[in-house]
């Protein structure tokens, strides 16, 4: 077990991801400490994706990402689990024809027998609905439960660091609520967790800090308060009817 006084979670260096010629993210740096939410928000393709893509070493890219201190750039995506990084990708990629179950089980990295029913039942303390459906066929789940189930596996693996790319899409607003208030819990257990997000109304709420993506850049970070009270965003990303807090 790695001591907690080392853990500093994740810190992101200088960035840059391009796809062929084009550059979709450009020398982006931030940190995710130990349990915290930091939301990246940003229109449709400012370059979320492709950001949480190349941390998880899904992508080739320039720059550094470090978790707790190591340096990730030469570790394959696989291994990357197995250092403690995890990430739900907006498409849910889930075993459609395979139980609720057995796609749990295959997010269990390298894990003991054991060590494999202790991480199931605390993923079915989390998601009681999973519970109920686990011998239920994954293609069957609701949007929301499939949601839930995607991370449930990502939390198999007992991640430090949590990246969550669009957890809300597409989802009604009472799932998102539940889905947010899971987020929360996992902070609350000490958990870094890295939110990407379209709702940023929703992000921004739950956040403790904030950083605004435009055409591949941070162009804004601060307090998620902060951000969520400043005029131009509210303009941009929040809609009528001003603050977060309402
Ligand atoms: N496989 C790819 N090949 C070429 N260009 C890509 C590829 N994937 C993404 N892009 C481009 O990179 C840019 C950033 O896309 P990305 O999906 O990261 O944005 P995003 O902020 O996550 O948007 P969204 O919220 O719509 O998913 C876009 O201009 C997109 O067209």
């Amino acid at each position: 077990m790695t001591a907690s006084a080392s853990a500093t979670g994740l810190a992101i260096e200088a960035l840059s991801v391009a796809y062929d010629k084009v550059e979709a993210v450009h020398g982006v740096s931030l940190q995710v400490a130990p349990g915290t939410i930091a939301a990246v928000i940003g229109a449709n393709g400012a370059g979320k994706s492709t950001l949480l893509n190349a941390a998880m070493g899904l992508l080739p890219a320039a720059g550094t990402v470090r978790l707790d201190g190591r340096d990730l750039r030469r570790v394959p995506a696989e291994e990357r689990v197995a250092a403690g990084l995890s990430l739900v990708s907006e498409t849910r990629d889930l075993f459609s024809a395979m139980a609720v179950e057995d796609n749990l089980r295959l997010g269990a990295f390298r894990r003991g027998r054991s060590d494999l029913e202790e991480s199931l039942e605390a993923v079915y303390a989390r998601f009681p609905r999973l519970k109920e459906r686990r011998r239920q066929a994954a293609g069957t789940l609701s949007g929301g439960e499939r949601q839930m189930l995607a991370m449930g596996r990502a939390l198999m693996s007992r991640p430090r660091v949590l990246m969550l790319d669009e957890p809300s899409l597409g989802l009604a607003p009472l799932i998102v609520r539940e889905i947010f208030r899971i987020i929360t819990a996992l902070r609350a257990d000490g958990v870094a967790i890295l939110l990407v997000e379209q709702n940023a109304r929703a992000a921004l709420e739950v956040a403790d800090t904030g950083h605004v993506m435009e055409l591949g850049e941070i162009t804004m970070s601060g307090p998620a308060a902060e951000i969520a009270a400043d005029g131009r965003i509210i303009e941009s990303y929040l809609g009528l009817g001003g603050s977060a807090g309402g």
